[in-house]
């Protein structure tokens, strides 16, 4: 599939030397502009540009102040920054690199020099991009892997227990998975995990949800903000869309169809505490009802609350 264009961000009180720049560019990039650091750093996190250009000496926040905040912000921290500046010194320099930024370019703009760093550092942000993307899915069914989940679910721990909000784990597991594999073979099998998987991305959408395959017939959907009844809701819808689909499984024992069942827990941080809570603790816990799913019968859900150690009464 050939990529869309890099997009560039480019951040200059001084209109000429946008001018330069942007001219330099757009035949090879989607070129935004902004004219103030606070601009700047609003169109960094909703462009979300492969490149910042940013000038030093701009009034009220300087290039190195705004490359401070994108550097201490997530949401920015990565996007590679390239100063733009007449100021030569090699102190000048050297504090640009030890601030984050990844070049420096000296006014006069030269054309061929900016246009050659700019190519050279949008590859390999991309490149950059697409190994943390590979690294994080599950080839299979295109969601998010173990290595995700586990570093999702401590920053939804963190994120959760800091604005006192509940959180929800669900663990699913596909019911007679063995038995299906044995009987219609480990392609069909490999069709299964797809299909489960598209079930529960449509059952968990929202933005703070989080579908993954934890490993072989296993998911686990990480629902930020959810408390017990939101999180029960998409437990019983995604049980509700097994049955209504009615996926051939000759061989389950339980339902006459492809089944799954669903361990769930809950934390709520709202009284604070957060101590004893990790991503060890959400797992075993979700996974104990899990198990309490599948004794009593498969195809259903059970849940179980962790209570938070330290939490006042
Ligand atoms: N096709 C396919 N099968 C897999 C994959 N990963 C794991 N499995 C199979 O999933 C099955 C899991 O079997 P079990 O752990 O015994 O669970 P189960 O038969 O679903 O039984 P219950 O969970 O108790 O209902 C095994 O047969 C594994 O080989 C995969 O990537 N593709």
């Amino acid at each position: 599939m050939p990529q869309t264009r890099p997009r560039v961000l480019i951040v200059d009180d001084d209109t000429t030397t946008i001018h330069i720049i942007a001219a330099a560019l757009s035949s090879d990039y989607e070129v935004t502009i902004a004219t103030t650091a606070g601009e700047g750093f609003r169109l960094a996190t909703t462009v979300k540009p492969h490149i910042i250009l940013v000038d030093v000496v701009m009034p009220q926040v300087s290039g190195f102040e705004f490359c401070k905040q994108l550097k201490q912000d997530e949401r920015t921290h990565k996007i590679p920054v390239i100063f733009v500046s007449a100021e030569d010194t090699i102190r000048q320099q050297t504090k640009g690199f030890d601030i984050g930024g990844v070049d420096y370019i000296i006014k006069p703009v030269e054309v061929p020099i900016l246009k050659a760093r700019v190519k050279t550092h949008t590859r390999l942000y991309r490149q950059t991009l697409q190994l943390e993307s590979l690294a994080a899915t599950d080839p299979l069914t295109n969601l998010a892997n173990r290595r995700k989940f586990d570093e999702a679910i401590e920053h939804e721990i963190e994120r959760c227990q800091r604005n006192g909000n509940p959180l929800a784990l669900l663990i699913v597991d596909i019911d007679d998975f063995k038995s299906y594999n044995d009987y219609y073979g480990h392609a069909k099998g490999d069709d299964c995990l797809v299909a489960v998987a598209r079930i529960l991305k449509a059952e968990a959408k929202r933005s703070t949800d989080l579908v993954s395959r934890l490993g072989g017939e296993e998911f686990g959907i990480i629902l930020g903000e959810t408390d017990d009844s939101g999180a029960m809701a998409i437990a019983e819808a995604i049980i509700a869309e097994f049955r209504h689909q009615q996926i051939e499984h000759v061989k389950a024992n339980q339902a006459a169809y492809l089944s799954v069942s669903i361990g769930v827990t809950f934390v709520d941080f709202s009284r604070g505490g957060r101590q004893g809570v990790s991503i060890r603790t959400l797992v075993d816990t979700a996974d104990h009802a899990l198990y309490r799913a599948k004794d009593a019968g498969r195809n259903r859900i059970e849940y179980e609350y962790l209570e938070v150690p330290g939490k006042p009464h």
